[in-house]
């Protein structure tokens, strides 16, 4: 009995915001070194009157951010006041559809009700309740989910600003909200349009920082370049996907057989069912991963395949040897939406399980294409993996991946290696349940495990941040959001030293606080 009672949580709670900042309850002992802002977004409102979101990625963001100044930490939350989050406060319900559930604004009185532009005049205009990540884009931090409308923000205040809608610079109708950035300060994304003058793509852009200071009220979106356009598989069945992987020379793309039916789609708002029910995994499909050349913006000719999978959250990828190496969190399926739903996540969360645990597993895509080489034979040359490409029929290559480790989600490394060989991955471990119990510090070569644990905490995705003049990769901190279950424990931001993944220091504050699900962490502000 007093298991269970430890175990429950209400995802379905309305959280409330803490707009001014709070002083943290710092026990152990922050480096001195360790200044800046570990911004956090999330869903954090699940109902608005007599109404409520399907499903827990459906909710109103609720940003946070953590500021660490001379030693102490400050906390606040603001809800994201987008136009989602003004119209159904306004209508006291949900008015703006999101991707679990569909919502029936009143004409009157909604501005999304005079956009029924969007295919065929089917379904009205997007939700700009962005809840999943923070995005850069040169000096700009915006909240974004997957639409494309984004919404920029004050990182200090947590202040809602303007909505910038990507299809001004760039035809894209679902972005990700997992971009790249490389050291001249560029972010690249990708995103997908949707029967587009007859055509369904996937289209890779880079956004430049602002040139210089005579550009500053300029958005730097406005100087978006196009990388490449690759043609959809099929023209009608998009893949979803959340992330993608970038090397110096390379991006990698994996068209993954998790798709949208653009038709179902299209009559869904008069059907009366949500978006996300027009997603299907089709496990008889096999899955196509793309290689895009950075120098030629072109794909590489060859084809690289393999099994059907779902995969969210891409771990890195980097160059070895005449390879391009791809590591991956993957599932057999599409259950971690499912699990997702409200309606799952009532107690017992121990009853509402993913079909498989997800596992890590690393793709090696040989870049020398090896004409003569003889049908069935293995390219991949390198020593340290077990992971395969053989050659077939028509010249494409079936990638068999070698799995690293089971049970992880949520990977982060030391981003200063973000295309380069990395060998440690931050993650959070995942039994079947959405209870996230555990984070841990992985080390690729040696496949060795540290743990942080500790009763009643469930950790967030880890953040890393280096120290200065950092040498080694490990050289820093990680961070973790914790929240406890049990009201009488208060939440805390959980400092471990990412070497011996020991705790150093935690920053609690007496704030009910909700699960998130991801975050950015910002150095210090030159004028501070
Ligand atoms: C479709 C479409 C649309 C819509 C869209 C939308 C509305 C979207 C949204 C989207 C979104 C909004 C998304 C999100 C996503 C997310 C994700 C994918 C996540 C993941 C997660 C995870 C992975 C988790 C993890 C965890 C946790 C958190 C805790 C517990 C434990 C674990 C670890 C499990 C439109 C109209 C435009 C049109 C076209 C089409
Ligand atoms: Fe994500």
């Amino acid at each position: 009995m007093l298991r269970l009672q430890k175990m429950q949580y209400a995802y379905n709670k309305n959280r409330e915001e803490v707009p001014e900042p709070i002083k943290a309850d710092v026990q152990g002992s922050l480096p001195a070194w360790l200044q800046g802002t570990l911004l956090r977004n999330g869903p954090g409102v699940f109902s608005v009157g007599e109404t409520s979101y399907n499903h827990w990625f459906d909710g109103m963001a609720l940003l946070h951010s953590f500021t660490f100044k001379e030693g102490e930490v400050y906390y606040r939350s603001k809800y994201l006041r987008g136009d989602t989050y003004k119209c159904n406060m306004e209508a006291n319900r949900i008015v703006v559809s999101e991707m679990g559930t569909m919502a029936y604004p009143d004409p009157c009185k909604n501005i999304f009700s005079k956009a029924f532009t969007y295919l065929s005049h089917t379904i009205p205009d997007f939700t700009d309740n962005c809840v999943t990540n923070i995005i850069k884009y040169g000096e700009d931090y915006y909240a974004t989910s997957e639409t494309n409308y984004i919404r920029k923000i004050d990182p200090y205040t947590l202040e809602t600003q303007e909505k910038v809608d990507y299809m001004k610079y760039v035809t894209v109708n679902l972005i990700t909200s997992h971009p790249h950035y490389d050291k001249q300060g560029n972010t690249y994304n990708m995103g997908t349009s949707i029967a587009d003058k007859g055509k369904t793509r996937y289209t890779i852009f880079k956004v430049p920082p602002k040139a210089d200071d005579s550009a500053k009220k300029k958005l730097c979106l406005k100087n978006l370049e196009v990388v490449c356009s690759i043609p959809c598989r099929s023209l009608l069945n998009p893949s979803y996907y959340h992330s993608f992987g970038m090397t110096d020379n390379y991006i990698i793309f994996i068209e993954q057989p998790f798709k949208l039916d653009i038709l179902k789609m299209a009559t869904a708002y008069f059907r009366g069912v949500n978006w996300a029910s027009c997603l299907k995994f089709d496990a008889d499909d096999n899955t196509l991963i793309h290689l895009i050349d950075r120098r030629t913006q072109k794909p590489v000719p060859t084809k690289f395949y393999t099994d059907a999978l779902v995969v969210y959250h891409h771990v890195n990828a980097y160059e070895e040897d005449g390879h391009v190496v791809c590591d991956i969190i993957a599932y057999k399926d599409s259950s971690l939406y499912d699990m997702f739903y409200l309606a799952n996540l009532q107690e017992p969360l121990k009853n509402n399980k993913l079909s498989s645990k997800p596992s890590c597993r690393r793709f090696v895509l040989p870049l020398q294409s090896e004409k003569d080489a003889a049908i069935g034979n293995d390219l991949v040359k390198l020593k340290s993996t077990t992971a395969t490409a053989v050659k077939e029929k028509e010249g494409s290559l079936f990638c068999h991946p070698e799995i690293l480790c089971e049970g992880a989600e949520l990977p982060r490394i030391n981003y200063d290696f973000n295309g380069k060989k990395h060998r440690y991955v931050y993650i959070t471990g995942v039994e079947l349940t959405p209870v996230p119990t555990v984070v841990m510090k992985f080390d690729v070569d040696t496949r060795q495990m540290l743990e942080w644990k500790e009763d009643n905490c469930w950790p967030s995705e880890l953040v890393f941040v280096p120290s200065p003049n950092a040498i080694e990769e490990d050289d820093g901190v990680v961070l973790s959001v914790v929240v406890c279950p049990d009201p009488n424990k208060a939440a805390f931001l959980l400092v471990l030293d990412a070497k011996t993944f020991k705790e150093i220091a935690r920053a609690s504050v007496d704030v009910d606080m909700h699960i998130d699900m991801h975050g950015y962490f910002i150095p210090p502000c030159p004028q501070e």
